[in-house]
């Protein structure tokens, strides 16, 4: 079965330009990598626990009722301890000015980032939005006001 298609209208900003659109790196990839759109020869050092918003380049147009969610990169985090601070990162479908990256360096070693690193994923995702229906009492359920550790204790 393939995939749900997601058409996308993408405006890449100057500083974006000369980097490859974000692509799915394998055929059934569920993110596709945000690049670093840094200047030629710009860096951006993230001393341990500090944080920087990370321009990519892109501003988009998500069709009405999708979003898009920015994740970390499992091989940022495991090998430099380099996540996304607000993870996962949400862009509204409304949202027209630049996608960025709040990335944040949790190790004690410096972290530098350089113009085309692959500093994050975004993954396409369907929004449901909810709508309050106001009760007196909730229904009961086996778990009940249960929760933070209340299963299996007994
Ligand atoms: O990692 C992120 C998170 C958000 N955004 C952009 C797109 C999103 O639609 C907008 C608002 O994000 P959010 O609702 O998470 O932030 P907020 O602090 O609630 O700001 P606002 O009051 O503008 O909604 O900022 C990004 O570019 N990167
Ligand atoms: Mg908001």
């Amino acid at each position: 079965m393939g995939h749900m298609d997601c058409k996308i209208n993408v405006v890449t900003l100057d500083h974006g330009k000369g980097l490859p659109l974000p692509k799915y790196e394998t055929s059934d990839s569920a993110g596709m990598d945000l690049y670093a759109a840094l200047g030629e020869g710009e860096t951006i050092t993230l001393g341990p626990l500090e944080r920087a918003l990370i321009p990519t380049g892109l501003a988009m147009a998500l069709p009405h009722a999708y979003e898009a969610q920015v994740r970390p990169r499992s091989g940022l985090a495991a090998k430099n301890g380099v996540t996304v601070a607000n993870s996962p990162g949400t862009i509204d479908a409304d949202y027209r000015g630049e996608v960025k990256v709040i990335l944040v360096n949790l190790s004690n070693d410096p972290f530098t980032i350089e113009r085309g690193m692959r500093v994050a994923q975004m993954v396409i995702a369907p929004v449901t939005q909810g709508t309050w229906v106001e009760v007196e009492n909730l229904d009961e359920t086996e778990r009940g006001t249960g929760g933070f550790g209340s299963t299996g204790t007994h």
